[in-house]
């Protein structure tokens, strides 16, 4: 990448990567000032949060918002890995801000990784290779599945996820009463709520009644949905399609941040789910049902319980969550930031 220190224009180049729908602008090589201090990715994301106007703040939004992205982009910056055992670490971040978690960021950055060489094939070019990548919620891996030098699919392996809150129930002013949810966590805090309870299909037509919904949950939900110092990411509505041996089936569009809609299943939520149905007893360790998880854009992923987890803090069983899906190459950028542009750093409607 060419970048020199700002405030001097300088330029950025990004890989930017789909999965199931859903952007994922990765910037491999951050311009020299914009450094992030911390000894683990948790730390350097909370550091960034931390300084008011930090400088890969400025770049965050100049590469996700207007004019460059859009209110609904998401992307990646490449940092160290908490140690050796990781191939790197990657901050994730949206129009709002850094989160804490990304399965969809986390399949694509599996494709990128091998892409670029930066992990190499299994021999033979056919069989399995992990991608093991720190992000803030913990150490999560891609599993690359490969044949004959092509990539099939990945898996993202999740931190540990379980439910936090069994129905909650909330008085929701826009549909005059009140609704149940559940609270889970899959490296974020995320709220699962029937569509039908506020008489919506997810269907892409319904897509700004559930940015408004899923605005309205958050802050109604406020410091109820707190797990240790975060507060909820995302508001998970579902459709049900079906539930037998092979498949509980369900369509789903989680509306994180501030009304930001995710096109894919969404790999963080996707996992959160697993972690539901287990405590439901709707999936099982070493059985092979799966999730089913469709989007709203009609991509999916599929989902299983990877093993079972420990998790003394949680009165709910816990798990490592197996979310597949796929990702596929969009092109690269080369932007040129320039903080006189009159709109530096950015600018959104939504
Ligand atoms: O797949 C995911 O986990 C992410 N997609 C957008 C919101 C989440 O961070």
């Amino acid at each position: 990448m060419t970048a020199s220190s700002s405030p001097s224009p300088y330029w950025v180049s990004t890989d930017d990567w789909h999965t199931a729908g859903e952007p994922f602008r990765i910037v491999s090589d951050l311009p020299s000032d914009c450094t992030t201090t911390g000894s683990t990715v948790r730390e350097r994301r909370q550091n960034i949060v931390n300084v008011p106007d930090h400088p890969l703040d400025a770049l965050r939004r100049a590469l996700c918002q207007e004019p460059r992205g859009h209110a609904d982009m998401y992307g990646g910056f490449i940092v160290p890995p908490d140690d050796d055992q990781a191939a790197f670490g990657v901050l994730f971040w949206h129009k709002d801000g850094f989160s804490t978690a990304c399965g969809h960021g986390t399949i694509a950055l599996g494709y990128w990784a091998i892409a670029t060489g930066r992990v190499k094939l299994p021999d033979g070019g056919s069989g399995s290779v992990d991608v093991v990548i720190d992000v803030p919620s913990g150490r999560v891996t891609a599993q690359m599945t490969v044949q004959q030098g092509a990539i099939i699919h990945a898996d993202f392996l999740n931190v540990p996820s379980y439910q936090l809150a069994n129905q909650i129930t909330l008085n929701i002013p826009s549909v005059a009463r009140d609704i149940t949810l559940d609270l889970s966590w899959g490296g974020a805090v995320y709220a699962f709520a029937d569509a039908g309870l506020f008489g919506l299909q997810v269907e892409e037509k319904n897509h700004d009644h559930f940015v408004a919904l899923g605005r309205e949950i958050k802050a109604t939900l406020g410091e109820r949905a707190r797990h240790d110092d975060l507060e909820l990411y995302g508001v998970c509505f579902y459709t049900n399609l079906s539930d037998d041996d092979e498949a509980f089936t369900s369509r789903n569009v989680v509306v994180f941040a501030d009304g930001q809609i995710d096109r894919s299943p969404c790999g963080s939520g996707t996992a959160a789910r697993v972690a539901l149905l287990y405590a439901q007893n709707r999936l099982g360790e070493g059985s092979s049902k799966v999730l089913k998880h469709h989007s709203i854009i009609n991509t999916a992923f599929r989902a299983s319980i990877h093993r079972s987890y420990i998790e003394s803090r949680s009165e709910f069983p816990a798990c490592i969550p197996q979310v597949r899906g796929t990702a596929n190459l969009m092109g690269q950028n080369r932007f040129y930031i320039d903080q006189s542009d009159p709109t530096f750093p950015g600018f959104v409607f939504r």
